[in-house]
C-alpha cells in the first residue's frame, strides 16, 4: 500500500503540491487528473525521489510505502526506484539493444545466471504483450522499434525488476490509437500485480482504465473517488466544472 500525508512539494519558493493526503489502493489503478501545471507530474516525480537529482526542491510530509516513510532521510533511492518504477511520456528506450533495455534495471539490483535473465526477460516481453514481435530480434537496437512498441518495451524494463508500484505520466499521449488501446489492456492485466498511478489529460482514458481517480488543481487534491462516481457525481464544484470541460 502506497499512501500520502500532509506532503507538500517546492520547486525553491514555488509551493506546488498543498497537503497532499491520498491512498494507492493495491492492485487498483488510479488516475491523476487536473488542468496543465496542477501538479500532477510532480506528485508522480516525488513518489520514486526524481527530484532528489535537482537542488532546491524540497518534499515535507510523508509518502509511505509499506508503512516506511521514502522521503525521510537515510532512504536508498537506488533500491526505491526498484521498488517504485516509472514510465514516462515519450519513450525512452536506452541506445542499446532490446534485451539490454529489459535487463538494464535488473543488472543493478540483482545478480541472475544467464538462464534466470533470459527467463525474465521473456517474461517481461510477454506480460508487454511484446514477446512475438521481437523474440527474433532480442539483439536489435531498441530504437528500430515503432513509438508503441517502444513504449511497451519501457513498461517491460519497469516491470522487469518486479516492482511494488508503476508510475505512468500520460504514457500513450504520444502513441497512435491502437498503440493507447493496447497499452490500456496492459494497465488492466498489470493491476493484478502492481499499485498502478496514471497522470493522463484524457478523462476517457481515466474513465476507462482508473479505479480511482484523483482531481487536483493549482497544487490541491480537490477530490478523490472511485471513477464512476467523480465523473458522474462529482461533489466539488471545481470537478464538476474541469469534466465537463468549463476550464482547463
Ligand atoms: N523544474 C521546475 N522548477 C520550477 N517550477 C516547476 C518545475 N517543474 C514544474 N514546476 C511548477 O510546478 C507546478 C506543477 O507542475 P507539474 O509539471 O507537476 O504540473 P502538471 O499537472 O503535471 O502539468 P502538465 O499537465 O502540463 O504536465 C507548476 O506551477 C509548474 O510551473
Amino acid at each position: 500500500m502506497l499512501s500520502l500525508r500532509g506532503l507538500d512539494f517546492y520547486y525553491g519558493a514555488n509551493h506546488a503540491l498543498k497537503n497532499i493526503s491520498i491512498d494507492f489502493p493495491e492492485q487498483r489503478v488510479t488516475g491523476l487528473i487536473g488542468p496543465s501545471g496542477c501538479g500532477k507530474s510532480t506528485l508522480l516525480r516525488v513518489m520514486n525521489r526524481m527530484y532528489d537529482l535537482y537542488p532546491g526542491q524540497r518534499a515535507t510530509g510523508e509518502v509511505l510505502l509499506d508503512g516506511q516513510n521514502i522521503i525521510a532521510p537515510g532512504t536508498d533511492t537506488n533500491a526505491l526506484r526498484s521498488r517504485v518504477g516509472m514510465v514516462f511520456q515519450k519513450p525512452t528506450p536506452f541506445p542499446m539493444s532490446i534485451f539490454d533495455n529489459v535487463a538494464f534495471g535488473v543488472r543493478l539490483h540483482e545478480s541472475l545466471d544467464r538462464a534466470a535473465m533470459e527467463a525474465r526477460i521473456e517474461d517481461a516481453l510477454r506480460r508487454v504483450a511484446l514477446w512475438a514481435e521481437v523474440k527474433d530480434r532480442l539483439r536489435a537496437p531498441a530504437a528500430a522499434l515503432s513509438g508503441g512498441q517502444q513504449q511497451r518495451l519501457c513498461i517491460a524494463r519497469t516491470i522487469a525488476t518486479r516492482p511494488e508500484v508503476i508510475l505512468l505520466d500520460e504514457p500513450t499521449s504520444a502513441l497512435d490509437p491502437i498503440s493507447t488501446a493496447r497499452i490500456e489492456e496492459l494497465l488492466d492485466e498489470l493491476k493484478v500485480e502492481f499499485t498502478i498511478a496514471i497522470v493522463t489529460h484524457n478523462l476517457q482514458q481515466a474513465a476507462r482504465c482508473a479505479d480511482q481517480v484523483a482531481f487536483f488543481y493549482m497544487g490541491e487534491l480537490v477530490e478523490v473517488a472511485p471513477a464512476d462516481r467523480l465523473f458522474t457525481a462529482p461533489r466539488e464544484k471545481r470537478t464538476q466544472d474541469y469534466i465537463t470541460g468549463r476550464f482547463g
